[in-house]
């Protein structure tokens, strides 16, 4: 794998892949840091590929300010992939998760995860294929437990259920960050995501076909099949949010091979609750939010769903305030985009949204709060709020941090002048 990183932290220390390896990881939040020497495995494990806007930027060529536009033209322009290739670059090895540095993350967890793993797998109808990157608890050498949230994948496996077949899958861990963000993207049912990642890459995306798959060149590939009989509990698992999400009846896995790339092979770990996890979840969610706020707003310049706010539950957004109300409209749009979001903070363009203490200096000196502050009571949140009620409810609150038009002067940013 090309780790597209000057600065990469590496570590030599041996360490276990049960607590050490994530506890060393959690000292580097937005670092790529490879652990060379796990206990027992000779494949080193990597992590941090993505826990930065300015690295997700640079795999997609753009500038961080340019991210959400990128995932939009990328996703509505996605190019059909035309470059194959086959496994003669990997070993492939009967299934034995055992020789997989795959990391025990905290105390409470319900086992070992994988937590980089894009799963493919087609539509048993119409034969499209999907990928998307979900959590797997190890049950043995052999057997993962998936959990599958109501998306794509989902209605797979319905179809699948259905049909009485257990739906074929290929797990990709350990690739190109442009790939990977390609698989996180809200795009319909019938895209294929590797066509996003493709027009990412300018139409150069080589894929390999494994069976009746389309999957990238990863470090490490599992191919099997998800079972449409069996379920076992999956959890608990530390999510975004950093607190732990409940234990769930899930399906399982059964793996029957393994690929591993001949030449200097990375397993790739993602830290749960880490950045790299904030925001390949979070950040694909903002091209949808953008695209709602410019409906209702439609000087929207750019949207942000806050590290701070795990990248799930805080957006900023700024917009060039035409008139009044904008501010307002705008925090409605948010907050329908994106269900799970809890704040919403608007802003002008003159503040910069990636600039946490910027969004601070527009709430402290352009909020009035009996005027900006909406409280909206009773509505549905995220199943990751800890204050959400036992029926899912929340409640939500935008604040409008835009200048007042009528005393604009009163707002003037003189150090920003001459
Ligand atoms: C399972 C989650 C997200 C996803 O993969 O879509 C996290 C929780 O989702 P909520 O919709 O915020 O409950
Ligand atoms: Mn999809």
């Amino acid at each position: 794998m090309d780790i597209n990183d000057e600065n990469i932290i590496e570590i030599t220390e041996e360490l276990s892949c049960e607590f050490e390896v994530a506890r060393a990881l959690r000292d580097y939040p937005k670092d790529t840091v490879v652990i060379e020497n796990v206990k027992g495995f000779d494949i080193p494990v990597v992590s941090g590929i993505c826990n930065t806007r300015e690295k997700i930027a640079k795999s997609i060529n753009c500038e961080v300010s340019e991210i959400t536009e990128k995932i939009i033209e990328a996703s509505d322009n996605p190019i059909k992939v035309d470059k194959f290739t086959d496994l003669s670059e990997y070993n492939t090895l009967e299934i034995d998760l055992d020789k997989i540095p795959i990391l025990t993350h905290y105390k409470r967890d319900g086992g070992k995860y994988i937590t980089a793993g894009v799963v493919f797998a087609r539509d048993p109808e119409t034969g499209i294929q999907n990928a998307s990157i979900h959590r797997m608890m190890v049950l043995d050498n052999k057997r993962l437990v998936i959990r599958i949230v109501p998306r794509n994948l989902y209605t797979y496996f319905q179809k699948a259920q259905k049909l009485g077949e257990d739906l074929e899958i290929a797990i990709a861990i350990g690739m190109d960050p442009a790939i990977l963000l390609a698989s996180t993207t809200s795009i319909p049912i019938d895209y294929n995501e590797m066509e996003v990642a493709n027009a990412f890459k300018d139409g150069e995306l080589t894929l390999i076909k494994i069976g009746d798959l389309e999957v990238p060149q990863a470090d490490i590939i599992l191919e099997g099949k998800i079972s449409v009989t069996e379920t076992v509990s999956e959890g608990p698992f530390v999510d975004l949010t950093d607190t732990y999400d409940i234990i769930r009846d899930q399906p399982v896995i059964n793996l029957e091979k393994m690929h591993i790339k001949k030449d200097n092979p990375h397993y790739h770990a993602i830290i749960p609750a880490g950045f790299e996890h904030k925001l390949l979840q979070g950040l694909p969610q903002e091209p949808r939010i953008f695209k709602s706020v410019k409906n209702a707003v439609p000087t929207v310049e750019n949207v942000v769903l806050t590290e701070g706010g795990c990248c799930w539950l805080h957006a900023v957004v700024s917009i060039n305030k035409q008139t009044e109300g904008d501010g307002k409209n705008a925090i409605m749009a948010a907050l329908s985009a994106h269900p799970s979001l809890k704040h919403c903070v608007v802003v002008d363009t003159d503040v910069n949204v990636f600039d946490a203490e910027d969004v601070e200096y527009a709430i402290s000196t352009r909020v009035k709060g009996d005027r900006d502050i909406m409280i909206v009571p009773n509505v549905r949140g995220s199943s990751l709020d800890p204050v959400a009620e036992s029926d899912g409810t929340t409640t939500k609150i935008g604040v409008d941090a835009t200048k007042s038009l009528k005393t604009l002067e009163k707002f003037e940013r003189v150090s920003f002048g001459e």
